[in-house]
């Protein structure tokens, strides 16, 4: 008898830097394991070994945008294939903090065709079941963050930031996403993740 066992839900978080990703995430996890689900809560880039390289250039100084971008499909391909995939055969919901609509917003900033970046990433990667779209004007965010470079700086963020927004909220269609403003508090916005991911579970 083929294992019944229900598969796993995706369920994604995204949004620019400051929108609560991390905060919900881990608020998200926690809930559901409290009411007896089996939750890995991850994040990307991953703490595989690509993953690592890449957190260490946030600090040290960034690739070149053509080795990052390799660097982010190779992180993605061995988290799906070594992490994501098994959990959810196996039963296990996992909520993502950032996933492959990053890569689209953030290398899209970068230069590189959006759509051909969605491409590639969907050939290995598998659509979420849930995408949550955590949405907030920019000029909130960077304040959320403390973000205060110099001018110049800012303005350059600011642009790259807006650029990423628009292209989270250019998914907003998909019957998976749900585009969540993130200005209100974090309690009510965890609200409203639980209600909607405990709807999505109880549909399995
Ligand atoms: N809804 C909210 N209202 C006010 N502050 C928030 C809210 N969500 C997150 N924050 C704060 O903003 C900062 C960034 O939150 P975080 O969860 O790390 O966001 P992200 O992972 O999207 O960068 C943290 O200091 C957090 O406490
Ligand atoms: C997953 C992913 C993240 N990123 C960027 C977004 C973040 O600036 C950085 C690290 O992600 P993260 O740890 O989420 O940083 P933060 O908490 O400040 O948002 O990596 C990409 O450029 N491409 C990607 O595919």
């Amino acid at each position: 008898m083929e294992d019944q066992k229900k598969r796993g839900l995706l369920i994604v978080i995204e949004g620019i830097d400051g929108t609560g990703k991390s905060s919900q995430a881990k608020m998200l996890a926690e809930h559901l394991r409290s009411i007896g689900e089996d939750v890995l809560l991850d994040r990307e880039p991953s703490d595989g070994p690509f993953g690592k390289i890449l957190r260490a250039s946030m600090t040290e100084g960034r690739l070149a945008p053509d080795e990052e971008l390799e660097l982010f499909h190779k992180d993605r391909r061995q988290h799906v294939s070594d992490v994501i995939t098994p959990a959810l055969k196996r039963g296990c919901h996992v909520v993502l903090d950032r996933y492959y609509f990053s890569t689209m917003a953030y290398q899209g900033a970068n230069g590189f065709d959006v759509e051909e970046l969605r491409a590639i990433n969907e050939s290995f990667a598998p659509a979420p079941d849930i995408l949550f779209i955590l949405d907030l004007d920019v000029e909130a965010a960077l304040t959320r963050i403390g973000a205060r470079g110099d001018q110049a700086n800012e303005f350059e963020q600011r642009d790259a930031l807006q650029f990423c927004r628009d292209v989270f909220l250019s998914v907003k269609d998909e019957t998976y996403a749900r585009v969540i403003d993130s200005s209100p508090s974090i309690e009510s916005i965890h609200e409203s993740l639980k209600k909607i991911s405990l709807a999505e579970i109880n549909k399995k």
